[in-house]
């Protein structure tokens, strides 16, 4: 980060610097010296990309140039003559990293390959600490350009988040979210062992066996995006407990499929055939750039339908969807052993009622109720435009296509727990690494920011964009019948 850019986001912040920021302002100052010591050769890339190579440069000799972040040491810059012409690049602060011998490695899965030939900075920052870089040694540089002040804005505002320690997990907060899902599961259980009233029995304990896999839900996706506990092995553990255990969908599928969602989102490319895998399904376009995936007389007749199908299809069969896409893909034998913990957990609540008719109407009506948890996930993103994902990091800057790409839904503080906090899905898209109990205090700069620069800040009250939905749906569905290309 450069003095200017530190300094402003000093003023506007009225912050403190800190090791952070300073590690942060290192990191852009240092790849400047690179550039400035090193005059670099221009090589073209394997993606066709025009990159800065070190190729053939004299380094100043003694210099290693990052002591902090290990980015280019002298003897490095010697040895390496030319880029190779297999190399897979990514940028990153200024500096292309070769990613080819690592992507089969990537803790974060294949999202990766994604970015290669782009300046990934931001959204390598979304997902990572700086330090994940120490040991990696660019193989050139490149001039940053902000050409998007949102770029800018957003990374500024990242650090002030770091330093000001929005990005710490509260684990007290996040044990009594437990409590609460054990609570829940146990009052359900009592409720269906002890009690004959029907109501009770058709109504408040379904609901209360929804809210049990809502809330498992959510703390599914709390863990697999590491903010519990904030050790990423043992919060993936904790995750696939609360997803596939408690709420019966396998969690590293559903992680997997996340992490493209988020580096990706409301994306398509029609080369390789790519969607946003969260943003997809076979009965539905809800945007025009995803007709070209829907062919078939089948496809055409539920697209010609889907704002009336929409609710229902959530509503009657999401929860089943859910569960047997991701098992129907799910290989590893440890998300099958999990999940037969979660059908041990069922049976014991289902073994209370007499009969098996009266248990399989209880897990019917808790399902149906669970039908909210799916649309409360994909309004969140339905009406909103898509992108191609030639021009994501290139025609459209990453922070820009998230602004562009969510909605919040307005609700009381006190209603943030049903939403799981994702009622705030601008602040989770921008910062997906910051834990949700700290959205509703970021959400106040994010606003300002977009305020600054005149972009819109999508929130809608929930009826209202369950409305926009179904009436952009119907739009998309007009439009598809008209000219389905
Ligand atoms: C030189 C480039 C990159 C390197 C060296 C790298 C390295 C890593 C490492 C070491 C982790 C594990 C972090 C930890 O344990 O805390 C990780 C996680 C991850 N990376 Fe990367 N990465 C790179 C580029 C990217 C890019 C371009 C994306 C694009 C989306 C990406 C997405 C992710 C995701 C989603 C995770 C998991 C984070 C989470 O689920 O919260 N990475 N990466």
């Amino acid at each position: 980060m450069s003095n200017g850019l530190k300094n402003h986001c000093r003023s506007q912040f009225g912050n403190q610097v800190t090791s952070e920021e300073r590690e942060s302002a290192a990191n852009d100052n240092n790849l400047t010296n690179i550039h400035k010591r090193y005059p670099s050769n221009i090589v073209q890339s394997s993606e066709g990309i025009i990159l800065q190579g070190n190729g053939g440069a004299t380094p100043n000799d003694e210099t290693k140039v990052d002591q902090n972040q290990n980015i280019v040491k002298s003897q490095e810059l010697k040895s390496n003559k030319a880029v190779d012409s297999d190399a897979k690049l990514i940028g990153i602060a200024g500096a292309w990293y070769d990613v080819k011998h690592f992507i089969a490695k990537h803790p974060g899965g294949p999202i990766i390959k994604e970015f290669i030939g782009k300046d990934a900075t931001s959204v390598f920052r979304a997902f990572h600490d700086n330090s994940v870089l120490k040991h990696r040694r660019p193989v050139g540089t490149y001039q940053r350009s902000f050409a998007d002040p949102a770029t800018k804005a957003f990374a500024e505002l990242h650090i002030f988040f770091k330093n000001n320690g929005f990005f710490e997990s509260n684990q007290v907060w996040f044990t009594g979210k437990f409590v609460f899902l054990f609570c829940i599961y146990l009052s359900v259980y009592l409720m269906t062992k002890y009690i004959e009233n029907w109501f009770i029995l058709y109504t408040i304990a379904p609901f209360g066996l929804f809210l049990f896999w809502q809330q498992a839900g959510f703390l599914m996706h709390d863990f697999m995006h590491s903010h519990g506990t904030q050790v990423r092995n043992l919060d993936t553990w904790i995750g696939a407990f609360c997803g596939t255990v408690c709420f019966g969908v396998s969690g590293h599928w559903w992680q997997d499929d996340h992490r493209v969602h988020h580096g990706m989102t409301n994306t398509v490319d029609y080369e390789d055939g790519f969607m946003d895998p969260q943003a997809h399904e076979d009965v539905w376009a809800q945007n025009y750039k995803l007709f070209p995936f829907h062919s078939g007389k089948i496809q055409k007749f539920l697209i010609s339908i889907q704002h009336f199908t929409f609710l229902p299809a959530n509503i009657f069969i999401g929860r089943f969807g859910i569960m047997l896409d991701s098992f129907k893909e799910e290989r590893r034998w440890f998300e099958w052993a999990l999940w037969s913990i979660h059908w041990l957990i069922m049976y014991i609540l289902l073994n209370n009622f007499s009969t098996w008719g009266e248990a399989i109407l209880f897990y019917y009506i808790s399902s149906t109720m669970e039908g909210i948890l799916h649309i409360q996930l994909l309004i969140s993103h339905y009406s909103k435009p898509f992108h191609e994902k030639k021009d994501i990091c290139q025609e459209t800057e990453w922070y820009r296509m998230q602004i562009e790409s969510n909605i919040n839904i307005v609700t009381p503080w006190w209603m943030d727990w049903f939403h799981g906090g994702l009622n705030f899905h601008i602040e989770h898209h921008l910062y997906p690494m910051m834990p949700r109990h700290n959205y509703r205090s970021a959400s106040k700069h994010i606003q300002e920011v977009c305020k600054r620069l005149n972009i819109v800040y999508d929130e809608e009250g929930w009826f209202e964009a369950v409305a926009n939905t179904l009436k952009s749906m119907k739009k998309m569905s007009h439009h598809y019948t008209l000219d389905p290309r």
